[in-house]
């Protein structure tokens, strides 16, 4: 699914979310661990205040495990605790309720010590599109996808998707927006496929996602196209994958989109290896 983000829809995602902030105990913010910077919504801290926040680094299972390691570091230097999942395979769900207990168990005390009774700790999931925000409450659901109706008291209506006895997550995630007016982070966004292509001139995510991996993953990529050693001129690089692939078009020319196509399909399946796309000294 795409979104076309105008201002308008911006101000109304931000409004839904601010409003589901009142149902709940927990943000769960999650991002691409590929881009644990570029898939972040530019007004988080704005909008979540000071409701606690885990940040869950999704989609794990395709990034730089070292790199990753290192995010999470940052998240906690910041105040931030963060966990490393992977939603297809359930990588990291059993951690999330843990750790959401451990963060909120002086308000749990707080309401026990008020004779509240005991119920489980409600999260709302947040995060740009693509981010994995079904496939997780999908995974955290499992089969036992319960959903109780109307809470008393809560006007709107609001589903809720039970997660074992100790956690409940309201169906709907927060859709929230990337931060586009920063050209990097669409270039990033669009090389991890987290937008849509037609939207991007093709080409030129190549030559971004090329670049890249020459400096920061310069084995990965001589490897899967069995080159002897990176040429200097991105042009060149062009050349010899699509010939050593067959991007062709007739007359012997290279066909420049037909290598685009392949270099970002196999960046986004994996087979030029694990990839994180933001570094720490970015920020
Ligand atoms: N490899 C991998 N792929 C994942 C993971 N989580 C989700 N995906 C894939 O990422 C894509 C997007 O997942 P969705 O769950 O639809 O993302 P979403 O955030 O709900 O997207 P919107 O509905 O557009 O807001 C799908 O193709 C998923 O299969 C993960 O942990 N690892």
């Amino acid at each position: 699914m795409t979104i076309q983000w105008f201002p308008g829809h911006m101000a109304k995602a931000r409004r839904q979310v601010t409003e589901k902030l009142k149902l709940i105990d927990i943000v769960y913010e999650l991002v691409d661990a590929r881009l644990p910077l570029s898939s972040r919504n530019p007004m988080i801290d704005e909008i979540v205040q000071n409701k606690p926040r885990l940040v869950l680094l999704n989609k794990a299972d395709l990034a730089d495990k070292k790199l990753t390691e290192e995010w999470m570091k940052h998240f906690k230097d910041n105040g931030i605790p963060s966990i490393a999942v992977d939603s297809q395979t359930g990588t990291g769900m059993k951690q999330i309720v843990a750790v959401s207990k451990e963060i909120l168990k002086e308000k749990f005390e707080r309401l026990a010590a008020k004779g509240v009774r005991h119920r489980p700790i409600r999260a709302l999931i947040v995060g740009i599109p693509n981010v994995g925000k079904s496939t997780l409450i999908n995974r955290l659901a499992k089969k036992n996808i319960t959903k109780t109706g109307d809470r008393p008291g809560v006007t709107t209506a609001q589903q809720w998707v039970k997660v074992g006895k100790e956690l409940e997550l309201l169906d709907t995630p927060g859709i929230l927006w990337p931060k586009f007016e920063d050209e990097l982070v669409g270039y990033k966004l669009a090389a991890t496929g987290a937008i849509k292509d037609a939207i991007l001139n093709l080409q030129e995510i190549a030559v971004f996602a090329l670049k890249f991996l020459t400096e920061y993953y310069p084995g990965q990529l001589q490897e899967r196209y069995g080159l002897e050693e990176i040429p200097e001129e991105i042009g060149d690089l062009f050349d010899e994958i699509g010939k050593k692939r067959g991007c062709m078009m007739a007359g012997g020319y290279i066909d420049y989109d037909k290598t685009s196509e392949l270099v970002l399909r196999e960046i986004r399946s994996e087979k030029l290896g694990k990839l994180t796309f933001d570094r720490l000294h970015e920020i």
